[in-house]
């Protein structure tokens, strides 16, 4: 993980003002994924405003982590299954068609989180990861994702 570029470096401008992890939004999360060797990981840590009951992270926030260290994560194994790097053309840039989140504990405030990532799936346009998010070392929360590369449609 050490010197790599996160995969969100990767993406252009004018596809970088994602919420959830666009580099180019001043107001946004700007969640990085990496790779840790047959996993993806990405740290983050709540504000004191991401709160839900008092001393726990809102799992809207959670959500939000595990979409898009998930899509990134898609884009990751995408170039990794055609032994790419992500600098390579064409570029892989996925949505998010199905989140599921399972909120298995309390998460807690004040703390760095970690999500891993672990591929599923990589079939046609459409990659399946599980994520799971720990605090202190515990899994708080389980998520799936299915992430689908963007149709051109879509970028119109
Ligand atoms: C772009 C660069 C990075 C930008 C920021 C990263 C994004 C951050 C995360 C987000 O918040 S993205 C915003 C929320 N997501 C959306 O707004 C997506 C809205 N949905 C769509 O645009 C389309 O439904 C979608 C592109 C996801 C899929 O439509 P397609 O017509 O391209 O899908 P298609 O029917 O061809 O299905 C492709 C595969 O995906 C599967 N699939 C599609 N929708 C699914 C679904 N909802 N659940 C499970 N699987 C699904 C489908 O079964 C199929 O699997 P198989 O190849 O195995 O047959």
């Amino acid at each position: 993980m050490k010197n790599q570029k996160p995969i969100q470096d990767y993406y252009p401008d004018e596809l970088s003002y994602c919420y959830g992890c666009g580099r180019n939004n001043e107001y946004g999360h700007h969640i990085k994924s990496y790779w840790d060797g047959d996993e993806t990981v990405s740290h983050f840590t709540p504000k004191e405003y991401h709160i839900a009951i008092p001393g726990y992270v809102y799992g809207g926030l959670l959500a939000s982590l595990i979409d898009c260290h998930g899509t990134g994560s898609a884009a990751l194994a995408a170039y990794k299954a055609e032994n790419r790097q992500p600098d390579t053309l064409p570029a892989f840039r996925f949505v998010t068609a199905s989140l599921q989140v399972d909120f298995l504990k309390p998460t807690p405030l004040g703390v760095e989180l970690e999500l891993r990532g672990k591929i599923v799936e990589v079939k046609g346009r459409k990659v399946i990861t599980e994520i799971t998010v720990s605090a202190n070392g515990e899994i708080t929360v389980k998520g799936k994702v299915v992430a689908v590369q963007v149709p051109e449609t879509f970028l119109k």
